[in-house]
Order: structure tokens, then sequence, then C-alpha cells
């Protein structure tokens, strides 16, 4: 309510201003104290407490931010309507037939299958992922970054899959600005962490981080309070940007306490999300602050099928609320053949140094080490996938990344020669259906060159990667649970048969 108050207020300002000033003018005017502005000027202020007002600098920069902000709460609100648009569809087309459910597809991981509703991204098998309609490349030219031509913002990822609409570079700042403001982690949610032994792995302190923080959640005390079905999606934004915006704080410290002095380093009100979460992982380095912007845009969102997104989708789907959802997605992404490929690809590619003892292999010694890989039993990580046919989009923006910063790495160059010779052994095999790296293929690589990794290699090593991974699915994820509760989604509960069943169905079918 105190946003829709505020949002009044500030209308009034602007009308008070003139129609047609401009926002500049109507911050100056509130800026210059007066008996004409004074009224307003209270008004906001007792609005705005959570802003810790002292001076009327501080107002008016928070009424701008709020400004900035109702747009994309009202982006939200006025889109409600497509509740309208799913009545009609499940009106009028609830019968039309999606595709034929197939015995391969109950015994294969639901491959293939329509049947989630997913707003923010889809993917094509070709061309990989687009965000609300969006090409990667098309993101890096389009979304604001923190400089011209910069990796596109996190937060600029969010407003999009949120609301559809690409966000100004103001907008993103106001979005930077208000997480920031939310991000304060209460302190039993580190000491939940710190009753795990350090040696437990990083996705496990995460995902415990994670629950610590649910005991915060707005849905579930709007819940307890009777809030009506219509407005289940405003507790649901408030602890999805809560969420997001504590991430990386627990993130932080899950990796120096793990792999450093297990010093907290505080948020820097001047970053953005990607920046401030590199920096409170002890990076400061101006390269590695735009990879992190470029690492989280892009691991965001994979439409909803992928065990992560699903997870939360699932989980969210009898009113658990964001944070319930989240860690949930979390233990699932926490799979070697998931979000944990990024680990088990570094893993690899240390295993093929410290069997050759360098980099510099040749393409046959290479071709053996795969082999040899595969005549074990195990997968190559980082190659195949569950949609993709071809290199994942997200492999070719990194390494475009690698090419102008660090072209002559020798972990780059070694990945490189990977992706020459992977494919063809796994396509001779027969039955990998995708030869070609997705995206855990190579993130490891560039977040090593910047330092990112634990400081002893050992063959048992559990790297901290996918926790990265982790907080940027909170992009992608939280928009959704938002719509999945604004669009009223159902509780999902699909149907299973016994293998006798299974058996009995083929029996009468051939
Ligand atoms: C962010 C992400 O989640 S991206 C994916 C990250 N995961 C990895 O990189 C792990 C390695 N890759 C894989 O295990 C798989 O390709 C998956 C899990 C990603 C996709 O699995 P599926 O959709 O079942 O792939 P597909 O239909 O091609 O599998 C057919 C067969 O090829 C095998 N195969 C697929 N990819 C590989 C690979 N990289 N190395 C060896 N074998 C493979 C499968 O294990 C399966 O073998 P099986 O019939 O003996 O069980
Ligand atoms: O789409 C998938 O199944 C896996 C994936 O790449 C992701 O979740 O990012």
């Amino acid at each position: 309510m105190a946003f829709f108050r505020s949002v009044s207020a500030l209308s009034r300002l602007r009308s008070r201003v003139g129609q047609q000033s401009n926002l500049a003018n109507s911050v100056r005017w509130l800026q210059t104290p007066s008996s004409s502005n004074a009224d307003l000027y209270s008004e906001l202020k007792e609005l705005v407490p959570e802003y810790q007002l002292v001076a009327r600098k501080t107002l008016v920069n928070s009424c701008k931010r709020m400004l900035y902000l109702s747009t994309l709460y009202f982006n939200l609100y006025i889109q409600i309507w497509l509740q309208e648009r799913v009545k009609k569809l499940k009106k009028d087309h609830g019968n039309v037939e999606l595709g034929k459910i197939t015995v391969d597809m109950v015994l294969g991981g639901m491959r293939g299958m329509t049947a989630l509703v997913w707003l923010g991204s889809a993917v094509d098998p070709d061309e990989g992922i687009r965000f609300r309609g969006m090409s990667i490349p098309e993101c890096q030219k389009k979304l604001p970054g923190a400089f011209p031509g910069g990796e596109p913002l996190p937060e600029a990822v969010l407003w999009l899959l949120l609301t559809g609409k690409i966000p100004n570079k103001e907008q993103v700042d106001s979005l930077s600005q208000e997480l920031r403001s939310r991000a304060t982690v209460p302190d039993y949610a580190y000491k939940a962490i710190d009753a795990l032994p350090v040696s437990a792995h990083p996705m496990t302190q995460f995902t415990t981080g994670v629950m610590a923080l649910q005991v915060q959640s707005e849905f579930q005390k709007a819940y307890e309070g009777g809030i009506a079905k219509a407005r289940y999606w405003e507790p649901t934004y408030e602890d999805t940007l809560n969420l997001i915006a504590r991430l990386p704080a627990i993130a932080a410290y899950i990796y120096r306490r793990k792999y450093k002095d297990g010093k907290i380093i505080p948020l820097d009100d001047s970053l953005d999300y990607g920046a401030n979460y590199a920096h409170m992982l002890g990076f400061d380095d101006p390269e590695m602050l735009e990879f992190m912007r470029l690492y989280i845009s892009i691991h965001s969102d994979h439409e909803g099928g992928n065990v992560s997104s699903h997870t939360a989708h699932l989980v969210a789907s009898p009113l658990s609320d964001p944070y319930l959802a989240f860690a949930a997605a979390l233990n699932g992404l926490a799979g070697p053949l998931h979000g944990l490929a990024n680990q088990e690809v570094l893993r690899w590619i240390r295993s093929v140094v410290a069997e050759f003892g360098t980099p510099k292999i040749s393409t046959e010694q290479l071709a053996d080490y795969i082999n040899k890989t595969l005549s074990k039993g195990q997968v190559v990580p980082g190659y195949g996938h569950g949609v993709l046919r071809q290199t994942d989009p997200r492999y070719t923006c990194q390494r475009e990344f690698a090419l102008k910063h660090l072209p002559n790495d020798p972990l780059f160059q070694l990945v490189s020669k990977i992706k020459e010779v992977v494919p063809p052994i796994l396509t001779k095999l027969g039955k990998v259906k995708n030869p070609w790296p997705n995206v855990d293929a190579h993130s490891g690589v560039l977040l090593n060159y910047y330092g990112l990794t634990e400081e002893k290699y050992s063959v048992t090593s559990r790297l901290y990667y996918t926790v990265l991974f982790g907080v940027s699915r909170s992009f992608g994820v939280g928009p959704q649970l938002i719509w999945d509760r604004a669009l009223g989604m159902p509780l999902e509960r699909p149907k299973s048969v016994t293998l006798e069943k299974l058996e009995q169905l083929c029996g009468k079918s051939s």
C-alpha cells in the first residue's frame, strides 16, 4: 500500500510543478525548501522511512528511485490482464492437443513434452536461449551496461524478464539501488551456515543459507494473515526481490568462509549487483566485475523445463514461498548433470593437465583421454544438452569474452582444443543427441583466470562455481514465481503409472 501511496504522492508532485515538467524539474523543486512544497515533502518523508531520511537530498533520491521503480511495478500491475488471456485459453481451447505422449517420453525424462508455460525465456534447439524474444547478442546490444558498450547488467535482465520491457539506464540504476536497500542478511543466516563443517559442499551451505532467509518470508506471513488469492503475487514480489538482493551476501560469505579468511566484505553502495557480488567475494579487477555481470545475465534463465527452474515452479505450486521454492531449485542445480557440471568441467580439465603435466597437449593425447573417460562409463562434462542441438550461445559469448581478455591463457586454449576434439568422438558413439558444448564447458576457466578458485587442487575438490550459477538462476526463477501467482497457476500434479500399467498400455496399443 505504501508503494501506491508513494506513486500517488509522486504524481501529485509532478502536477504541482506543472504537468509538462520533467522529473529533473520536479526533483529540483522539491529540493528547494519552500512553503509551497513543505506538505508534500513531509508526506513523502513519512512514506519512505525505510530509506533513513536525514536530509532533503536523500528524500529526493528516494523519490527518484520510487518513480523509476513505479514503472516496474506498474508494468507488472497492468499485465495482470494476462490472467484473462489464460482463462480464455482454457475456456476456448482447453481441448486442443499439443502433441502425443509416447512411452519414450515417459521413460525418457519427458524430453520434448510441452507441459509448462514460462514467460521469461524460450530455448530454440539450434539458436539457443532468447530472453523475452531477445538473443544474447541482442541483449548485449540493447540492455544497459555499467558503461556504454558494457555487458548487460543483471538488473536489466531482471527487469526484462519480469516485465517484457527493455529498461533504460535510470530504471536499471533504480533497481540496483532498490536491491542494495534490501540486501541486509540476518545474523542467524550466517550462523546456520556456520553450523555446517567448512568442508561441506558450497551448494549445501548455500541452500542452508537460503532456508535460513526463509524465516523472513512475506508470503508466508501474508498467507497466515489470510491474504486473498488475487493478491498472492504482491508478497511473492517482495520475497523475490528480497531473496535476490540477499543472495550475494550469503554466497560471498560461503566463498570467504571456505576458501579465504572468513571475513565478510561489506556491500559497496556505489556498485551494481554483479560488481558488488564480485567485490564481496574479494575481487575488484574491473574485468572480473564485467565478467560477473555477463555471467549472471547469461545464466539467469533457460526456459521452464530445466531441472532448477522446473523444480522452483513445481515446489511453489502448492503455495510454498519463493525461498522454499528457490532452495529446492538449488538442490536440483547441485546435480552433476545440471549446474554442478561447471565444477565437473574444471575438475576434468585439471585432471587432463595432471595426467600430462601440462595443458599444452596434442590432439591425439586429448582424444585418448576423452576415450578413457568414456570407457570408464563417465560423461564428458560440459557437452550435450536436453534441448540444444548446436553449440550453446552462452558458450559462444563466454568464448568471445575470453578471446578479448585472455586469449593466451593456457587453460582457455585447452578449452578451445577440447571443443575441436570432443564433438566428433561423442558423435561416433551414435547415441549422443547433442555433441556440442554447453554453458558449463566454459565458465570455469574464466573464473579460474580471474583467481576465483580454491587454493589447492585435489581430485576431490569441491568447487564454488555452482553457487555463482545459483545466484544467477534467481533472476530467471524469481520473475516466473511472481507470474505463477499473478496468473493463478494451479498446484502441479501429473499422473504417474506403475511399470505393470505401462506394459499393459503398450500391450493394448500393439
Ligand atoms: C546448465 C546445464 O544443465 S547444461 C548441461 C550440463 N551437464 C553436462 O554437461 C553433463 C554432460 N552431459 C550430459 O550428461 C547430457 O548431455 C545431459 C544430461 C546434459 C543431457 O542428457 P540427455 O538429454 O539424456 O542426452 P542424450 O539424449 O543425448 O543422451 C543419450 C545418451 O548419450 C549420453 N551422453 C549425452 N551427453 C554425453 C556426454 N557429454 N558424454 C558422454 N555421454 C553423453 C547419455 O548419457 C545417454 O547415454 P545412455 O543412453 O547410455 O544413458
Ligand atoms: O536447459 C537445460 O536443461 C539446462 C540448462 O542449460 C540450464 O538450465 O541453463
